[in-house]
């Protein structure tokens, strides 16, 4: 297995696109699974493990560059992604600790993670931003949200589906005025809204973004390091204050807009884990597991062993 390298360098996509994966954070609901383990390096099927989603979305969109940054016990996540997945992304991958980069208290949430990382993106050339969860399984082509984010015009897009009312509360949640339009945004609200004219369904945030690159540095504030009313998170602090200022577009990944919900699951408990495994362990699953790009060189010895 090829070592990581640190000081490997990204440059924007010819369109100006860099993704962001958020893989730092601790996993605890997941038990046992994360104790000594980063949360999308936990096995999920047939030697794929769940960062596998994400990743095959990005490189099947034609995202050519990727940061990723890591946190919680990173050395198994990064030597699966150096491993399988450098060779889909021509115009780099790399790894960024946040107990390397922010030391001494690492990255202290999602958008303090991007905002330690903004002079690096600063320097790719970056004009707008993907932001991707390690902890989703789900297929998903991102060019159609980012089509989607350019045709609109505003700043930020989120990526969002409905789920039922009653299994909203763990999620960022929108309230909608039509169809997919925006009026405010509660993380994680314990009496979640109704989406748009279905009163047993709510419209959840998936923690998929696209920003410009401009906005977010400056909401952001990466020009004032020691401003401690910096946001830290952008589900409790970035996305409510943007959605009042009419600045969040919503992309509602479903077609039409108003119809059935694809398959997507957040497995960040054991339970959700295990239903989402014994999905794909049925006759018909909801769809392929994930397709590593061909790398010259050796497979991923996990591929090679069973199923786990
Ligand atoms: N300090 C840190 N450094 C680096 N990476 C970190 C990090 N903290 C968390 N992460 C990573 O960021 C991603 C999002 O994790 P969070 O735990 O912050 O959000 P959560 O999933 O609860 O909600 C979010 O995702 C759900 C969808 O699952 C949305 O509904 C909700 O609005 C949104 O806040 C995960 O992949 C995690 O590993």
């Amino acid at each position: 297995m090829s070592k990581p390298e640190p000081n490997d360098t990204i440059a924007a996509g010819p369109d100006g696109l860099v993704a962001v994966l958020l893989a730092g954070g601790k996993g605890t609901r997941l038990g046992p699974l994360t104790r000594t383990e980063a949360k999308p390096a936990v096995p999920f099927a047939e030697g794929r493990l769940i960062v596998d989603f994400a990743m095959h979305n990005a490189y099947r969109s034609n995202i050519s560059s990727m940061l990723v940054c890591t946190q919680w016990h990173p050395a198994t996540l990064v030597a699966h992604l150096e491993c399988n997945w450098r060779a889909g992304f021509s115009q780099g991958l790399v790894y960024r600790d946040g107990n390397r980069l922010a030391a001494p208290d690492g990255y202290r949430g999602t958008a303090h993670a991007v905002a330690c990382n903004a002079p690096e993106l600063e320097a790719a050339g970056t004009r707008e931003l993907l932001v991707l969860a390690g902890d989703h399984v789900y297929d998903m082509d991102y060019r159609k949200m980012i089509a989607a984010h350019r045709a609109v015009g505003l700043p930020v897009t989120v990526a969002a589906l409905p789920v039922p009312r009653s299994d909203a509360s763990g999620f960022g949640v929108f309230e909608t005025e039509g169809p997919c339009h925006a009026r405010r945004f509660l993380e994680k609200p314990a009496e979640p809204p109704a989406m748009y004219g279905d009163p047993d369904r709510a419209l959840i945030s998936m923690g998929i973004y696209v920003f410009d690159w401009l906005w977010l540095r400056n909401v952001l504030g990466c020009d004032r390091p020691d401003d401690p009313n910096r946001p830290l998170d952008f589900g409790h602090d970035v996305l409510p204050a943007a959605v009042t200022r009419g600045e969040v577009s919503v992309y509602c990944f479903m077609e039409p807009a108003t119809g059935p919900a694809p398959y997507w699951r957040d497995v960040g408990t054991l339970s959700a884990l295990e239903h989402t495994r014994a999905d794909f362990s049925a006759e018909t699953r909801p769809f392929d597991l994930p397709v590593f790009p061909v790398v010259a060189g050796k497979p991923d010895e996990r591929l090679m062993s069973p199923a786990r």
